[in-house]
């Protein structure tokens, strides 16, 4: 008996023995037996079975066919993916080329590595996919019309493609028939590179090439890798067409309010977009244009470590059939997914369209923003959990990017470590923090009603390990305060070493947590460990030569 998926003579519209001598026709024959969907113009040749834009269903189960995972009691499928459980920025490059030597903000976070070289894995990669099955996904990145782009994202295993096809914007069946790619990644975590030979920092890679507008990846499995490099290419072919990206999370109220959240992993984009009360539009990465903001995907990627259905309902919800959870134990007795156990990684994951989350705005766009919050995750305990921004406090932080790296999301980071990341995420912007500052001073100039702030989701009353983290609860509570206008008529004092502005209330928060310094337990302690910080901040802000008089004075104060 055939089985279903397999094509039978009949089906083929004109039977065998009468075209035995066209040797077209057997290539013809072939290509509809196996289908290569264009492949050969990356230069793939002798491919197995190439599968293109695969249901959820169908993928889910090439994912459990294949030992890639298993289903969980909520219908969720689960994988491992085995060394590398986060991002590993040092493993990634960008090809330096005539006009990418020019344009790159070349960094540490910004690795050149040659034209030469990267040939040469290409041909690896031609190589190693021989007589390999691959999987396309072929959609969108780029909610707005006018400011999207095709990608397709070739896939060597199949939950890579179910994580493209639940994070990036899925193609209708007219739009699929008429796909343009203006950018492919290919995901081969089988691939090993050769540090040494091909010039790389270890086995796993992700090789950006901007001119020829390809992604490589491969030696790693965690699927971030695939969602930040096309954020990474977003970031760079936005600026061309006057586009802001940011990397932020973005929702909506039913009044048409819209509230950005900047932050570096870790920081509470996902968490706090998620809200009952208002619309998500995004959780990660989105676009700022004439005409408003706009989210780049069309799925959330969320952390589930210590998950709790209290704190953070909606997510805990969307961890249904078609989510990935990455890394997450089940339990043996229920198989229910334990999200306490951390034994693999900090930074279990689940991957899920945004229309899991209730009431999402399905067009995955918004208004110029009314609210900007900028998250940080203050391992020193030092920072006020919130204060409000003047405009050039805003540029200064915003180009500062003061947070911590949190454990896992990226390899090597086990504790809170201090970072300045500019753009709250430098490791993923391809050009100077200055373009990009340079943008969002043109809109907060052009949009003065937007107010901005400074939140805190670190930690609170000492630093990392004698402090605790500020409850989710309140920070829920002093973000809401701030999106839904109850802070407009309370009075803010500057902090005396930061200058940014405290609230004297906010409905909800205790009013010992809104003071930094009378949360801890000694002042004199306090004022040290915010000194450390606010020199930190000063010498940071050296690199920024160009910056105007007005944002540097917009600093902590430290002598
Ligand atoms: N006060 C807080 N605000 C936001 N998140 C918090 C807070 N305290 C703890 N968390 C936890 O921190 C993590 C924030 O992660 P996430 O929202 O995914 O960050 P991002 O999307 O910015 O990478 C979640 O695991 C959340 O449960
Ligand atoms: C996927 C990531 O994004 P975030 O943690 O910001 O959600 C990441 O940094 O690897
Ligand atoms: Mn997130």
């Amino acid at each position: 008996m055939p089985t279903l998926h397999t094509l039978t003579n009949d089906s083929i519209s004109c039977p065998l023995p009468d075209r035995m001598e066209n040797v077209n026709f057997y290539y013809e024959l072939e290509n509809q037996i196996h289908p290569t969907y264009g492949l050969e113009n990356l230069g793939m040749k002798n491919l197995g079975r190439v599968y293109r834009n695969l249901s959820v269903p169908q993928l889910v189960e090439q994912a459990i066919e294949h030992h890639e995972g298993v289903l969980a009691d909520n219908g969720a499928l689960v994988v491992e993916t085995g060394k590398y459980t986060g991002r590993s920025p040092k493993d990634k490059f960008i090809v330096k080329e005539a006009t990418s030597e020019k344009e790159i903000d070349w960094n540490q976070h910004n690795a050149p590595i040659s034209e030469e070289k990267f040939q040469q894995l290409y041909r690896k990669v031609l190589a190693y996919v021989q007589g390999k099955d691959l999987y396309i996904f072929d959609g969108y990145v780029g909610s707005d019309p006018n400011c999207r782009f095709g990608v397709r994202v070739v896939t060597e295993i199949a939950y890579h493609n179910l994580f493209a096809h639940q994070l990036f914007l899925r193609p209708s069946a007219i739009e699929l028939a008429a796909h343009q790619t203006d950018f492919t990644v290919i995901a081969l975590p089988g691939l090993q590179g050769d540090p040494e030979d091909d010039d790389l920092n270890s086995e796993a890679f992700i090789v950006l090439n901007l001119a020829k507008k390809i992604v490589l990846i491969g030696g790693t499995r965690y699927a971030g890798e695939i969602k930040k490099s096309v954020f990474s290419m977003m970031n760079y072919l936005m600026t061309k067409q006057g586009v802001l990206p940011m990397h932020g999370a973005a929702n909506i109220d039913k009044h048409g309010h819209t509230a950005l959240f900047f932050g570096l992993s870790g920081t509470g984009k996902t968490t706090l977009s998620a809200d009952p009360k208002r619309s998500l539009i995004g959780d990660d990465e989105h676009g700022w244009s004439e005409d408003g903001i706009f989210n780049f995907e069309g799925g959330c990627y969320a952390k589930t470590i210590r998950l709790s259905a209290e704190y953070e309902p909606q997510i805990w919800a969307a961890i249904q059939f078609g989510t990935i959870l990455e890394n997450v134990i089940l339990s043996p007795d229920n198989r229910l997914p334990d999200y306490d156990d951390g034994r693999l990684t900090e930074n279990t994951r689940a991957a899920y369209p945004l229309r899991y989350i209730p009431n999402c705005a399905v067009s995955g766009m918004g208004t110029h923003p009314k609210t900007i919050i900028f998250l940080t995750a203050d391992a020193f305990g030092v920072l006020p959990p919130i204060a409000k921004l003047t405009t050039n406090q805003a540029m200064y932080h915003f180009l500062s990017g003061y947070t911590s790296k949190l454990a896992g999301t990226e390899r090597g980071i086990t504790a809170p470590q201090v970072t300045f990341s500019s753009c709250f995420g430098q490791c993923f912007f391809p050009l100077s923090p200055l373009v990009y500052a340079q943008m969002l001073g043109e809109r907060l100039e052009q949009h003065p009603e937007t107010s901005v702030y400074l939140i805190n989701t670190g930690w609170s009353g000492g630093p990392y390990g004698v402090g605790d983290r500020i409850s989710i609860k309140h920070t829920r509570a002093m973000v809401s305060a701030a999106l839904n206008g109850d802070l407009e008529e309370v009075v803010f004092h500057p902090h005396p070493i930061f200058q940014v502005l405290v609230p004297e209330i906010v409905p909800g928060v205790p009013k010992k947590i809104l003071d930094p310094r009378q949360a801890w337990q000694d002042g004199e302690s306090y004022d040290l460990q915010a000194r450390e910080l606010a020199h930190r901040f000063v010498e940071n802000f050296r690199q920024f030569t160009t910056a105007s008089q007005e944002i540097i004075a917009a600093g902590p104060i430290w002598e």
